[in-house]
């Protein structure tokens, strides 16, 4: 199989990296803020060499029948990046030489029929089949259980990857779920459509991926999130092909298609999705608003998000997150940030250092987009804002899909640098940011290590929010993921006990496991976990996800 999968250490392609020489405010903020200086030269990329794969489990029966039935992958470093995903604990892990166990085979189905009998004889032979996207997601979700003698196969899905159909009288399309998002935005936009999906993993992840991990895009706020988008799957299960049809409604008992919604391969493989999509915009911009303070902004977003505006995205940075997002200007802040400066300190009587960063995407007709415009601006100066232009907006949109290599190039120079990402009502949000702030710096405090948190708001609903936390914190030690293990628990537990659920759209798998009962009540883990046993008794399925 010839597609490109991710560097196996990091984020990303193998030619792509973040470099800071253009950017000159970023050495003294990190300087300030960890303690690390950058521009000393950094440790380079880990080598396959160096590394000690175990030997793979492939009993001669099963690996003959796979090979005869599909195609199988015969490269070494394929066991490694299908049998890891992107989390920070898993990349620390690598760089450190800790392997953990892999999968044993990787096989290439190229439709559902090779899929099921993949399944048939992982049954028969008493394997286990993990399915495999893009191997993006963050949570643990692809890898083998540590203790798992049975062989284990990677199921990856990139030969299903077209887009079948589309039905424009309906606005749906028939998608296989290998589909990496360029490959299906390309091919929907060439006939004036668009899913409107774009998590910040986009180029690398894949729609069935987005379907096993409930996954949310940037614009969820008016395309909604992943769940919102499918309408329909087709799932080979040990129990033969699950279908589900696109209804505008149906009133037939439990919904079926939300049983798969989030199920990390554990109830089947998604071979194919029916998506609801949209014509493409005819106009899109990204404006940008500065606030006094958090609070404000909070404000004005609850108020945007629940007016009558219909932005496509409303994001809020906190004061932080403003500073650390104006450090990666290129050149520096220029004539305009100067002026900008300027202007906050002597005419509007603000502390520069105070405020917070608003973007809001608009997009449609011109006419709804001047309408939903003059909405907003009501909306941002009853709350003391201001809007700042399209700058802002513009390197947003461009440099969205770059953001993710920073953290390969904070790891390089000693920096775990992670995201934990909660949802809440908005009555709860303020509080809970400043419970979750407060978490942070307690379990910084008990590791004595230094560290660094900011925040911003996206995926706004009439109902509420995401807080999206990014944390950095210095080892005691290159590979130590100690102090990273008691800031991440303090923080997730935070979001549980201030009433926000425990990950917003980047899934459970195992690392976020402990938290289920205290997020959806032991009853309902108890639902979740006999759904998995009745339906796969011998954990064929990617076991030892989303409960234990
Ligand atoms: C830098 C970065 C940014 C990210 N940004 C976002 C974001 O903005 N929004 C967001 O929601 N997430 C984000 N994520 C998380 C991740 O991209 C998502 O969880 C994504 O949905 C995973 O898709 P994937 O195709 O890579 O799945 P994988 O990582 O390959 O698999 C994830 C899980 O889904 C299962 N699975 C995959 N395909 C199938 C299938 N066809 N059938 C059954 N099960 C399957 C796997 O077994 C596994 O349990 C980000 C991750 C990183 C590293």
């Amino acid at each position: 199989m010839n597609r490109e999968t991710m560097k196996w250490w990091g984020w990303g392609r193998e030619d792509t990296a973040f470099h800071h020489d253009d950017k000159p405010a970023l050495r003294p903020l990190l300087l300030d803020r960890l303690g690390v200086d950058i521009d000393i030269p950094a440790a380079g990329p880990p080598h396959l060499d160096d590394l000690h794969l175990p030997q793979p489990h492939r009993p001669e029966p099963l690996t003959s029948a796979l090979a005869a039935a599909t195609e199988l992958g015969d490269v070494p470093v394929e066991r490694l990046t299908h049998g890891t995903g992107k989390s920070l604990r898993e990349l620390v892990d690598l760089r450190a030489g800790r392997i953990g166990r892999l999968p044993d085979l990787v096989v290439y189905p190229g439709d559902e029929d090779e899929t099921a009998e993949v399944l048939r004889l992982a049954a028969e032979h008493g394997a286990v089949v993990i399915p495999f996207g893009g191997g993006s997601n963050i949570s643990g979700s692809l890898r083998p259980p540590g203790d798992e003698t049975r062989p284990v196969i990677s199921l990856d899905l990139a030969r299903m990857n077209r887009v079948e159909s589309i039905d424009t009288e309906s606005g749906l399309a028939v998608i296989q779920a290998g589909a990496l998002g360029p490959e299906l935005e390309d091919h929907l936009n060439a006939a004036g459509w668009t899913l409107g999906h774009f998590p910040d993993s986009f180029q690398h992840s894949t729609l069935g991926g987005w379907i096993a991990t409930r996954s949310s895009g940037m614009q969820s706020d008016t395309y909604g999130d992943i769940a919102a988008m499918v309408a329909a799957v087709r799932v080979v299960t040990p129990r033969g092909l699950l279908v589900t049809r696109p209804l505008p409604g149906t009133s037939t008992g439990p919904s079926v298609l939300e049983m798969i919604l989030g199920s990390e391969g554990r109830l089947g493989v998604i071979t194919r999705a029916t998506v609801r999509i949209r014509p493409l915009p005819k106009r899109r911009v990204v404006l940008g608003y500065l606030y006094p303070s958090w609070a404000a902004g909070l404000r004005a977003a609850a108020a945007i998000t629940r007016g009558e505006a219909r932005p496509a995205f409303v994001r809020l940075a906190d004061a932080e997150e403003t500073t650390f997002s104006l450090s990666l200007r290129t050149g520096g802040p220029g004539r305009t940030g100067k002026l900008l400066d300027a202007y906050v300190r002597t005419i509007r009587r603000q502390d520069p250092r105070q405020l917070c960063l608003g973007l809001v995407g608009y997009e449609g007709s011109p006419s709804s987009v001047r309408r939903d415009r003059k909405l907003v601006a009501t909306s941002v100066q009853a709350e003391g804002g201001f809007a700042i232009g399209a700058g802002a907006g513009a390197v947003y949109d461009r440099k969205k899909f770059d953001t993710p290599y920073i953290r390969d190039f904070l790891l390089s120079r000693g920096v775990h640098a992670d995201v934990s990402e909660t949802g809440a009502p908005w009555s709860r949000l303020p509080g809970l940011y400043d419970e979750v702030m407060t978490a942070f710096r307690t379990g910084l405090a008990e590791s004595g290590a230094r560290g660094s948190v900011m925040c911003h708001l996206s995926h706004t609903d009439p109902i509420g929010a995401c807080l999206y936390f990014t944390f950095a914190v210095v080892p005691a030690e290159d590979g130590d993921l100690s102090t990273y293990d008691i800031v991440k628990s303090s923080v997730q537990q935070a979001f549980v006990d201030g009433g926000g659920t425990l990950s917003h759209h980047h899934a459970v798998g195992t690392e976020h496991a402990r938290w289920l009962p205290e997020d959806v009540s032991t009853a309902g883990a108890g639902l979740i976990s006999a759904l998995f046993t009745a339906t796969d008794p011998v954990g064929l399925l990617n076991p030892g996800k989303i409960v234990p």
